[in-house]
C-alpha cells in the first residue's frame, strides 16, 4: 500500500482542494438541523414569521453553496484520480518492461494484464470516491456525534451507545472482506487467462471441433468468478442490517427518553428534532459504510496487486561502463567454454558441459531433437539468463561484461515464433532499426524474399498487419521477420528455425542472398539441408553435445548425425 500511496501524493494539491470543498459540504450538512432547531424553536413555537424567513434564506444560500463545492469537488477528484490511474498503469507497464525473463515468468500474462486493467481501475474509482464521498462518511458520524452533544449531551448518550460496537464490527468486516476480494481478482486472472488462450487458439479450436469443451470450461471458470463474488458481496449484505438495527435502535431511545425531557421542559422541541435529524445522518452514513467497505476491500486487494509488480525484482542494475567504441574484432565471434545452465525453479539441465566456438563470419547449423537445448543456446547468448556454469564470450569479451543493450545490438535475433505488431509492414520492419529508409527497407525485404510478395499487396509496404499479422501466411510472417533482423545489420544473427514454413526454393534462396551479408550466423534447423549449407554443424543431444563439426566430418563420425541424414533421406524419397 505504501507505493501506491507514494503515486497518491504527486497529487496532494487538487486532492487537497477536493478535500477542503468536501469540507464546506460537510459543514452544511452538519449546520442543516441546526438551522431546522432555530426555524422550529424561535420562528416556529414564537410564531416570528420574519424568523423562519430569514433562517430559511440563510439555509437555502448554504445548500447553494454546498452545491457548487460538490461540482467543484467532481472536478478535482476526477482529474486527481484519473492521473493517478494514468501514472499506475504506465509506471506497471515500464517495471514489467524491465523484469528480468525470471521475473516476468513467475505472473501468468494474463495477470499482467488484470493488474494493469481492471486493479488500476477499482484503485481509481476508490480514489475519486474517497474525495468525493467516502472520507466525509466518518466526519459525518464524528460530527454529527459532536453537534447532538452539543444540543443535548444526555440524549445524544444513547447515540454513543452503539458507535464503538458499529466500528469494531465493520473492522472485522474489513479484514475478512479484503481476503475475499483478493480471491475475486484471481478468479479475474484465470477468466483472462482463458479469454487469452481461446482467442488464440480459435483456429486449433474449430479444426478439433472443441468449442463445446472450451466453453464448459469457460462457463466453469465464470461460475467459480460469480460464486466468490457473490460470497464477498454477501458479506457485505450482513453490514447493512446490523447496521440499520443498531441505529434504529438507538433512534428510539432518543425519541422515546426525548419526548420524556420535552414534556418536563429539560429539552426544547427544537433540540429533539435536531439530534433525530443528526441520528438519521449518523445511520445513513453507517449504512454507505457497507458500500465503502466494498469498494475499500476490493480496492486493497487490487492496490496489493500493483504493488507486488512494482516491487518485484527487475534486471539488475549493469554496473558495466556503456561502450559505444565498436569492440575490436575478434576470430572467434561467440565462444561457449563447458556452460552448463539449468532453468531458474528447475533442477534439470537445460545444458551441459557446453563448448564450442563460433569463427567470424562463419555459419553454425544448431540441430538436434525437439528440447535438446537449442533455443537455450540463444537465450544464454541474448543475456536473457546468466550460465549456470561457464562462460560465454562474444568477441572475446566474456557476456557477463557486456551490457545488455549493447549486446542485444550485436545480436540479431529471430525468434521461433513470428511476432508481428498491429501496424503497417513498413513499421514492423522498421521495429528494430529506426531510422532505416525506404531504400534499405526493400533490400532487407529482397534479401529476406518477402518484397515480391508485399509488392502484390494492394497498399505494398504500406499494408497492415492486423493483431500478429493475422492477414500474412506463415512462411511471410517468418520471412517478415528475418527481414526485420537483417534491416538493424548486426554483425551476428540468430535464426531460432526460423525457416521451418519455407518450400524448398525460397529456402535455397534466401540463404544464397543471406550467405551474401558479411554477419556470423547461428542457424537452429530441423533441415539436413539447411545445415549442409552450413560451414559447421553443432549437434545437441540431450543437452549435451554430441558432435561438433562439418556435414562430412560428422557423417564420418557421429551415428546420431547419420541417421538423422538417413531418415530425412528416406522421407524426401517417399515424398518424391
Ligand atoms: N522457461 C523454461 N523454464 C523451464 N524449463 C524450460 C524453459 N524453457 C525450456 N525449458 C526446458 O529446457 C529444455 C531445452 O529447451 P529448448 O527450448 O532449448 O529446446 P529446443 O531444442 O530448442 O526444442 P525445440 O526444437 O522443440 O524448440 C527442455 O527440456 C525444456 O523443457
Amino acid at each position: 500500500m505504501k507505493t501506491i500511496i507514494g503515486f497518491i501524493k504527486a497529487y496532494k494539491v487538487p486532492a487537497s482542494i477536493a478535500l477542503l470543498l468536501m469540507l464546506i459540504e460537510l459543514m452544511v450538512e452538519l449546520a442543516q438541523p441546526l438551522l431546522i432547531r432555530k426555524i422550529i424553536d424561535e420562528g416556529i413555537v414564537e410564531s416570528d414569521i420574519h424568523t423562519i424567513w430569514f433562517w430559511g434564506t440563510i439555509m437555502l444560500l448554504l445548500a447553494l453553496l454546498a452545491f457548487f463545492a460538490g461540482i467543484i469537488n467532481s472536478f478535482f477528484s476526477g482529474y486527481a484520480a484519473q492521473n493517478l490511474a494514468f501514472d499506475l498503469r504506465t509506471a506497471l507497464f515500464r517495471k514489467v518492461q524491465s523484469f528480468s525473463m525470471t521475473t516476468f515468468l513467475r505472473f501468468p500474462t494474463a495477470s499482467l494484464i488484470t493488474r494493469m486493467t481492471n486493479d488500476v481501475t477499482q484503485v481509481q474509482q476508490v480514489f475519486f470516491m474517497s474525495l468525493r464521498v467516502m472520507l466525509r462518511t466518518p466526519l459525518v458520524v464524528i460530527g454529527s456525534l459532536i453537534m447532538a452533544f452539543y444540543i443535548n449531551p444526555s440524549l445524544a448518550l444513547y447515540l454513543v451507545v452503539g458507535v464503538p460496537f458499529l466500528l469494531i464490527f465493520m473492522y472485522l468486516m474489513v479484514k475478512k472482506s479484503i481476503k475475499q476480494f483478493s480471491a475475486v481478482q484471481k478468479r479475474v486472472d484465470r477468466i483472462n487467462t482463458m479469454i487469452q488462450e481461446n482467442l488464440q487458439a480459435i483456429r486449433l479450436i474449430k479444426a478439433y471441433f472443441r468449442g463445446k469443451y472450451e466453453g464448459s470450461r469457460f462457463e466453469k471458470a465464470a461460475f467459480l468468478l460469480k460464486h466468490d463474488t457473490s460470497k464477498a458481496l454477501r458479506l457485505m449484505e450482513y453490514i447493512q442490517p446490523i447496521l440499520l438495527i443498531v441505529m434504529n435502535i438507538a433512534l428510539l431511545a432518543v425519541l422515546w427518553f426525548g419526548a420524556g425531557k420535552v414534556s418536563t421542559g429539560q429539552a426544547k422541541i427544537g433540540d429533539l428534532a435536531a439530534i433525530v435529524n443528526y441520528t438519521m445522518r449518523l445511520t445513513g452514513s453507517f449504512s454507505m459504510f457497507s458500500f465503502i467497505i466494498m469498494l475499500f476491500s476490493r480496492a486493497k486487494a487490487s492496490a496489493d496487486r500493483m504493488e507486488e509488480i512494482l516491487l518485484a525484482e527487475d534486471m539488475p542494475k549493469e554496473k558495466i561502463p556503456y561502450n559505444d567504441v565498436l569492440i575490436e574484432d575478434k576470430d572467434d565471434v561467440i565462444e561457449f567454454k563447458n556452460v552448463s545452465f539449468h532453468y531458474p525453479g528447475t533442477t534439470t539441465y537445460a545444458l551441459q558441459n557446453i563448448s564450442f566456438t563460433c569463427r567470424k563470419g562463419e555459419k553454425i547449423a544448431i540441430m538436434g531433437a525437439t528440447g535438446s537445448g537449442k533455443s537455450t543456446i540463444f537465450q544464454l547468448l541474448l543475456k536473457f539468463y546468466d550460465c549456470s556454469e561457464g562462460e560465454i564470450f562474444v568477441n572475446g569479451r566474456n557476456i557477463t561484461d557486456w551490457k545488455a543493450e549493447e549486446l542485444r545490438q550485436y545480436l540479431g535475433y529471430v525468434p521461433q515464433q513470428s511476432l508481428l505488431f498491429t501496424g503497417t509492414i513498413a513499421e514492423n520492419m522498421r521495429w528494430g532499426a529506426t531510422a532505416a529508409t525506404e531504400e534499405d527497407i526493400e533490400k532487407a525485404a529482397v534479401q529476406a524474399q518477402i518484397h515480391t510478395s508485399i509488392t502484390r499487396f494492394p497498399n505494398k509496404y504500406q499494408t497492415r498487419v492486423g493483431q500478429k499479422g493475422v492477414n500474412l501466411s506463415g512462411g511471410q510472417k517468418q520471412r517478415l521477420s528475418i527481414a526485420r533482423a537483417i534491416l538493424r545489420k548486426p554483425p551476428i544473427l540468430l535464426f531460432d528455425d526460423s525457416t521451418s514454413a519455407l518450400d524448398v526454393k525460397t529456402e535455397a534462396a534466401l540463404w544464397e542472398e543471406l550467405d551474401t551479408i558479411s554477419a556470423t550466423m547461428l542457424v537452429i534447423t530441423q533441415k539436413i539441408q539447411t545445415a549442409k549449407g552450413a560451414n559447421r554443424i553443432l549437434l545437441l543431444d540431450n543437452g549435451t553435445v554430441a558432435a561438433f563439426g562439418t556435414h562430412q566430418e560428422l557423417l564420418g563420425s557421429s551415428t546420431l548425425y547419420s541417421k538423422i541424414v538417413r531418415s530425412q533421406a528416406e522421407g524426401e524419397k517417399y515424398n518424391d
